[in-house]
This record gives C-alpha cells, sequence and structure tokens, in this order.
C-alpha cells in the first residue's frame, strides 16, 4: 500500500490526538479593523489563542488576496504559524481551470512560496480540471477538496439534478485509485471533499458514496449549522470529517479573542457531544 498522504494523516492524527474535529476559518475582513496592520495582528492572534482547540485551519484566501501585497505576506506569515503550531493548512481559494491554468495554480497553492497543505478545487470546468491539483497533492503529500455540495441556499442552481452525486462519484474514484486494496477505518487519501454543514440530511449520503475521502463541512455557526446535525458525516472513530467555523470564531465576539477561544472550545465540545 502507498504511504498514507501526509495532509491526510496529519488531520486525522491531531483529530485523534486533541479530540478535535473543528477546522477553525480566518475571513479577515478589512473593514473590521483600523488598518492591516491591525487585521494582522487579531488574525495572528485568533490563529494562536485557538490552535489548541482546533484540528486544522482554513484561511480564505479571498479576503489575503483583497488586501494585495500585504495579505500575500500575512497568508505566508499564517502559514508559518500555523506550521509551529502543529496545525495543517486548507486554503480556501476554490480553484479551477483549463488544464495549463489549473497546472499554474496547482504550483502556486500546492507547492509555491504561500502553499498550503490543503486547497479547495471547484470541478465546474470538468473532472480534468481535477488532474494537476491531484497530481500536486499526491507529490506534495497535499490534499484538495473538491467542492461536491457547498454550504450556500442556492447551490441547487448548478449543484442539484444530481450533479453533486456525480462529482461525489469521481472523488471516491480518484481516492480508489490512489489508496489500493481494502479500505482500513480512519485512513484517507488525498481527494477531499466539500460538502455544507448546512445539508445535515445528505451527509451519510455523501459519507457513504466518498469512504475514502476526509469531508470538509463548513457552514457551522453563521450560517446556521448545529455540530448535533453532523455525526453522519463521521466515521466511526469520529474520524473522516473537519466542521469549519470562521466567522463565529474569528469575529464570536467583535475583536475579542477571548470570545473567539471560548467560540473554539464550545464548537469543539459540540461535536465530540454530537458523535
Ligand atoms: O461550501 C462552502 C465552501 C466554502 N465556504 C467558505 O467557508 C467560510 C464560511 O464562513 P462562515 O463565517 O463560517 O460562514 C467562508 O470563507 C466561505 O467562503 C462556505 O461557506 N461554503
Amino acid at each position: 500500500m502507498p504511504a498514507l498522504p501526509a495532509f491526510a494523516h496529519a488531520v486525522t492524527e491531531r483529530t485523534r490526538t486533541l479530540q478535535t474535529r473543528l477546522c477553525v476559518g480566518l475571513d479577515p475582513r478589512a473593514d473590521a479593523y483600523r488598518d492591516t496592520a491591525h487585521l494582522r495582528l487579531h488574525t495572528l492572534d485568533v490563529l494562536e489563542a485557538t490552535a489548541p482547540f482546533a484540528a486544522c485551519v482554513k484561511p480564505q484566501l479571498a479576503f489575503f488576496e483583497a488586501l494585495g501585497l500585504p495579505g500575500f505576506a500575512l497568508l505566508e506569515e499564517v502559514c508559518a504559524l500555523a506550521r509551529t503550531l502543529g496545525l495543517p493548512v486548507i486554503l480556501d481559494g476554490k480553484r479551477g481551470d483549463i488544464g495549463s491554468t489549473a497546472e499554474a495554480y496547482a504550483r502556486a497553492w500546492l507547492g509555491g512560496p504561500h502553499a498550503g497543505d490543503a486547497l479547495t478545487v471547484n470541478p465546474f470546468l470538468g473532472f480534468a480540471t481535477l488532474t494537476p491539483f491531484v497530481a500536486a497533492a499526491r507529490a506534495n503529500g497535499g490534499g484538495i477538496f473538491v467542492l461536491v455540495k457547498t454550504s450556500n441556499p442556492d447551490q441547487n442552481d448548478v449543484q442539484g439534478s444530481g450533479i453533486s452525486e456525480r462529482v461525489a462519484v469521481e472523488v471516491a474514484r480518484l481516492n480508489a485509485e490512489e489508496l489500493e486494496g481494502d479500505a482500513v477505518d480512519g485512513e484517507y487519501a488525498s481527494v477531499g471533499a466539500v460538502v455544507g454543514a448546512t445539508h445535515a440530511r445528505d451527509l451519510a449520503t455523501f459519507r457513504a458514496l466518498m469512504p475514502r475521502a476526509l469531508l470538509l463541512l463548513p457552514g457551522l455557526g453563521a450560517q446556521g449549522a448545529t455540530a448535533a446535525d453532523l455525526a453522519p458525516a463521521f466515521h466511526a472513530g469520529g474520524t473522516g470529517a473537519l466542521a469549519s467555523a470562521s466567522r463565529g470564531v474569528q469575529y464570536a465576539n467583535g475583536l475579542d479573542v477571548a470570545a473567539s477561544v471560548a467560540a473554539a472550545k464550545r464548537f469543539r465540545d459540540e461535536l465530540n457531544a454530537a458523535l
């Protein structure tokens, strides 16, 4: 059997060791701060203070890109601090394009100077768009999370009528190709899937369709999803999924970092209680 992908293994180990299934999202919005220096300090503070309750961290690239060069510098700092804290980094960029451009995105975000351990990927251009991302993830011991069924209510406009299920089957195919042989409980391949925590009734279906995929479940907190509904996304032993909250942690009570810590701890505890 090939070596376990480092990203999936690291997340699963951290889940087991720290007993947390929470992914802390960082969406540093410029209008919440006096200036970029203030944004930088608060974002790094939130990351450091909430790390003990987190299985991983998910910076939303849009908020860093919106800051221009200082945003890229901050992203590097976030990734470096996360590594120091032992936190795997999922970059939420939702990239995807025709082959040559997808290759450049994959080089940039899964191997370049601002690289994370994993990246969210949009399959809308067709499954071939996934190829460079899958190759980069496998080569670097990283991961990707393919958008299967996003958390927003209007996803159905595009993802309904069986589209999400088709993408899920492709994710499962890629993972079966990677991890040959019988499934071993608690082992996951490089290709994960985004399934909104807001779709509680569909979680069991997507869990079954993609047995070797880590599921990233955004929508906890601000979008109304609650930890109590998420048990079907997990395997026995409580592995296989990461529930993500961004505003609900970073801005739990304005810019009060103690409130961010309390929120992260509460989400962690609620997720554990739901299993
Ligand atoms: O289906 C998806 C995929 C990604 N997101 C991103 O997650 C966070 C959610 O923020 P909250 O403050 O926890 O609502 C944000 O960066 C989204 O772009 C998502 O919401 N849904």
